[in-house]
């Protein structure tokens, strides 16, 4: 069976019978030399990547690597097709397997069809609304202490990232697992960090002393530690994320198994924490270029007039949603996504073979003038009511992705930032010098090469409304 995608009126159809109009997608001719090139590229800038392939070769391109066929697809098309994933085209499971599956088997993203729609229910229990709430009374104090007792000389400079990325991993700590911070967290947090760093390594050989192998010895430890505790969450009334996943069950009675529940707990920390840090860095980053916009965020925070942000207030905080959303838009913490499909289909008249590794991209679609007005420029203002330029298409804006395996994050990720800014613009004012670019490093997830250095001054005290 062919699946077809047609542009234009947007439609989908399962046919039976091949397109008449569509070719089959054949691998462009490259030396081996230029492959090396496209690959580095790919890695180091996928931006200029993506724009380079599209420009040459059109909004369909596969490279065969060894045995395996890539296709690169690229437009807010081709996220529709891939992320609404009609007639099961596509599994996420074998793409993802590929890439992370070593060190982060089984994670809710690594799952398809109703297997995932199974695990996605349960873990509902860790998402809804008054959990989210109970999450940021319980973050509000950590994240105020963090951001107060960051250190600097009275215009000196801090390494943004590693402050967001400690913030973050605290955060897992306590809101996903209830520890205390220090002790057994701090080892948790060492091993986790050695599990991210061995998700896509250089070398992919599990041998003793390469990264692969120390993540996987850093697994193993994770893994025990949180099997020791099931039991514990499963009988207790705790409202940490580990708590309610053990406890969740579904209208048939069914519960996650121990090993499901560490699968999970694993990849959604890895899931949540990269991807916040990095967004809350280019937020920053672009706030400290525009700092006409961190006074209005500044406002905007100060007008709600309390100390501690509650749920409500969130709503209060729209400015600082759109720039939020900007910094998505021009660094998205995942520039592509891939799937792996299952069957081969048509996309604008290409058909694409059942087999490949098929590739999307954020990034791409991110800077697209179909889409965006002046893509390039920093224009937060893009996604007011009145603009709204990411209507212009349902998949023009997809860093949370889309689809059955849309982030189910998203709305902790956008408490946790606005949180994060909200403390941030009450006591600090941060630049970066007029000529500083931020080396950016997209792959695999997006973070700046130095750090993200940023020059800091304390607000007078007047402006900091006393903690109560
Ligand atoms: C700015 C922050 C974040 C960004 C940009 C982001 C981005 C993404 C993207 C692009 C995907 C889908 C990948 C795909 O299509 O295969 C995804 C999935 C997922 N994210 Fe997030 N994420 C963020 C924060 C979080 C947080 C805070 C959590 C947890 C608290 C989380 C948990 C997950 C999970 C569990 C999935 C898998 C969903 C599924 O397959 O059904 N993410 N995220």
């Amino acid at each position: 069976m062919l699946a077809t995608y047609t542009k234009g009126e947007n439609t989908m159809a399962d046919l039976t019978a091949v397109n008449q109009g569509s070719t089959a997608l054949r691998p462009i001719k490259v030396s081996l030399l230029e492959t090396l090139r496209m690959i580095r590229q790919s890695y180091r800038q996928p931006l200029e990547h993506a724009q380079d392939m599209q420009q040459r070769y059109g909004n369909a391109v596969m490279q065969r690597i060894g045995r395996q066929s890539y296709v690169n697809l690229y437009g807010a098309d081709a996220h529709r097709l891939a992320l609404v994933n009609e007639g099961q085209i596509f599994s996420n499971k074998k793409a993802w397997d590929m890439i992370i599956g070593r060190v982060f088997p089984n994670g809710l993203m690594l799952r398809d069809g109703d297997d995932h729609r199974y695990h996605r229910r349960l873990m509902q229990a860790g998402f809804k609304n008054p959990v989210l709430q109970g999450y940021l009374a319980d973050m509000g104090p950590q994240v105020h202490a963090a951001v107060e007792a960051w250190e600097f000389k009275p215009g000196g400079s801090l390494l943004a990232y590693p402050l967001f990325k400690r913030m973050t991993l605290d955060m897992a700590a306590t809101i996903f697992l209830g520890m205390e911070l220090g002790g057994d967290a701090h080892k948790i947090s060492r091993a986790f960090e050695a599990t991210v760093a061995a998700s896509m390594p250089r070398v992919p050989l599990a041998i003793p002393g390469t990264i692969l192998w120390r993540g996987i010895r850093a697994r193993h430890y994770m893994c025990r530690y949180f099997q020791q505790q099931i039991k514990r969450k499963r009988e207790g009334q705790g409202n940490d994320m580990f708590s309610l996943l053990c406890r969740a069950t579904d209208e048939e009675g069914n519960q996650y198994t121990d090993e499901e529940v560490v699968d999970h707990m694993i990849f959604l920390m890895m899931a949540a924490h990269d991807t916040t840090t990095s967004a809350l860095t280019s937020m920053t980053y672009a706030l400290a270029q525009h700092t006409e916009w961190q006074d209005q965020l500044r406002k905007e925070a100060l007008a709600i007039g309390k100390d501690a942000l509650s749920y409500h207030d969130l709503e209060r905080m729209p400015q600082t949603e759109w720039v939020m959303k900007e910094a998505l838009r021009m660094y998205p913490p995942l520039s592509s996504l891939p799937k792996y499909s299952l069957k081969s289909f048509d996309f604008e008249g290409s058909t694409i073979p059942a087999g490949a590794m098929v590739v999307t991209y954020p990034i791409h679609t991110h800077y697209m003038e179909q889409y965006w007005s002046n893509p390039t420029r920093f224009d937060p203002e893009r996604f007011s009511d009145e603009r709204a330029e990411q209507k212009t298409h349902a998949y023009c804006w997809v860093p949370f992705s889309g689809g059955a395996h849309m982030c189910i994050g998203l709305h902790f990720a956008i408490m946790q930032i606005k949180l994060v800014m909200f403390e941030m613009l009450r006591r600090y004012r941060w630049t970066v010098p007029d000529t500083y670019r931020m080396p950016v490093q997209q792959s695999p997830i997006s973070k700046p090469r130095d750090g993200l250095p940023i020059y800091l001054d304390a607000l007078p005290p007047r402006a900091i409304p006393a903690r109560s």
